[in-house]
């Protein structure tokens, strides 16, 4: 991606003067994410599975999502409530995470149940406007392109609402990872933060600020996308700004729910799930969320030595310690035994959620699906190429070749034409 694209998309919230100037419209409205809700101790289950275990959830919670235990990673039951050093309860990133799904999977069913058929609703047109919004929703579809061309391809063969809402969503994403991300990202700070969340807030109330956020307003009319994934991506960009190491994967799961679980959980509401499906919303919405947990956790493997170049390690550090390794090795970048174990371990948990992504696929939309499986294919296939380079992500970027792309696009269009 050049420089000059990224500036184009690049959110004109206030980071600093020098660059952007004052902006009076962008309101100071420091919105606080009610995280209330997400600390309520009364649901739990098993994200990863389909068992769902329930013990006295006042003491502790059989959670299933795979941790490290002596021999490696399995489906090995972890508490979901742990002490905190004051010795009170506290809950685990998956319980919390698992209420913004019940939430988003409730909230499409009281749609379904109220509108009688999730599908797009009629366009309220003022004269004048849709030739704005279909130059905002091209726009869109030019960012996409530009930045996500396989995914963009895969998008073809949606509808063209679900498409046009599924890149403005996909823009309003690439926008928000640009804030800490992108050429100014030294500048920002977490009132720029509270800034861009304010935003989000003014285009959920139907005032967007400018024509990439149009867009994304269009869409919610149109699709029932909730705001709580939105907003939980930003706490991932704030959770960036304040930290660089993650005790432990409960840690690490939580920051790759924020950042990358709820890309899955807002677009679900636009993919659609197939109507002849009998999957209960809430395990598509699992799936979906399983699908950006392993992206992020990919990414994070596939970038271990930019991202340590960057005094950054998000790896579980009680993990690495069982390994027998240290800060210290990764800065120093050596490809050892430790490592390739230690490495070997991560990948495979990255698979089961792989695994547990391609269960939902098959009850999304038939249309939907195609670039969900690409995604999916070539994301999976980075995790091949770390091996390949024999677990050099210290030097080496495991990258998938451009005939590889290109073969899993019909190989993505094929599984695309399973049933469930
Ligand atoms: C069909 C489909 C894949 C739709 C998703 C479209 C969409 C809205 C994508 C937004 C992606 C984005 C810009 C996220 C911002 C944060 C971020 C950058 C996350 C990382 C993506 C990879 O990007 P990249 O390699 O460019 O990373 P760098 O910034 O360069 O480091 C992530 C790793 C996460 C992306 C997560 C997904 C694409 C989740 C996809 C899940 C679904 C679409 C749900 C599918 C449904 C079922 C039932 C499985
Ligand atoms: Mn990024």
């Amino acid at each position: 991606m050049s420089f000059a694209s990224s500036l184009i998309i690049s959110p004109n919230v206030e980071i600093s003067p020098s660059i952007f100037g004052f902006l009076d419209s962008v309101r100071d409205g420091s919105q606080i994410l009610d995280s209330s809700r997400f600390f309520s101790r009364n649901r739990a289950a098993n994200l990863m599975n389909k068992k769902q275990k329930r013990v006295n959830h006042s003491h502790s919670i059989e959670l299933k999502y795979p941790i490290l235990c002596q021999g490696g990673y399995g489906s090995v039951i972890a508490a979901s409530m742990v002490a905190n050093p004051a010795g009170e309860m506290a809950v685990s990133a998956e319980e919390r995470v698992y209420n913004v799904v019940m939430k988003q999977a409730a909230l499409v069913k009281r749609q379904l149940r109220t509108a009688g058929e999730l599908d797009v609703k009629p366009d309220i047109v003022l004269p004048g406007t849709l030739s704005l919004l279909n130059e905002a929703y091209d726009r869109c579809g030019e960012v996409c392109a530009e930045y996500a061309k396989t995914f963009y391809l895969g998008t073809m063969l949606m509808t063209p609402e679900r498409q046009k809402a599924i890149w403005a969503i996909y823009v309003w994403c690439r926008r928000t990872d640009e804030l800490v991300d992108g050429p100014n990202a030294s500048h920002i700070t977490p009132s720029a933060l509270d800034r861009w969340e304010a935003r989000l807030e003014d285009l959920f109330q139907g005032r967007p600020f400018d024509m990439l956020d149009a867009a994304l307003a269009d869409t919610l009319t149109k699709f029932p996308v909730d705001i709580q994934p939105f907003k939980d991506m930003i706490e991932g960009m704030r959770m960036d700004l304040r930290k660089s190491r993650y005790k432990n994967f409960d840690e690490l799961y939580l920051y790759c729910y924020y950042v990358a679980g709820t890309v899955g959980l807002m677009s679900v509401p636009v993919m659609g799930v197939a109507p002849d499906s009998h999957a209960s919303t809430e395990s598509v919405y699992n799936a979906a969320l399983a699908l950006g947990i392993a992206n992020q956790l990919t990414n994070i493997l596939r970038d271990v030595g930019e991202d340590a170049r960057r005094g950054r390690i998000y790896l579980p550090q009680d993990e690495l310690a069982q390994a027998g390794l240290s800060d210290e090795d990764i800065f120093a970048g050596r490809v050892t035994d430790k490592w390739r174990t230690f490495m070997k371990n991560q990948i495979k948990r990255a698979r089961l959620f792989f695994d547990e992504a391609e269960k939902g696929v098959l009850e999304l939309n038939k249309a939907s699906r195609w670039p969900v499986w690409a995604s999916l294919l070539l994301y999976r296939q980075i995790l091949d190429e770390i091996e390949a380079n024999d677990y050099n992500n210290f030097t080496k970027r495991a990258y998938v070749s451009k005939a590889k792309k290109l073969l899993a696009l019909p190989m993505a269009y094929a599984r695309s034409l399973l049933s469930p």
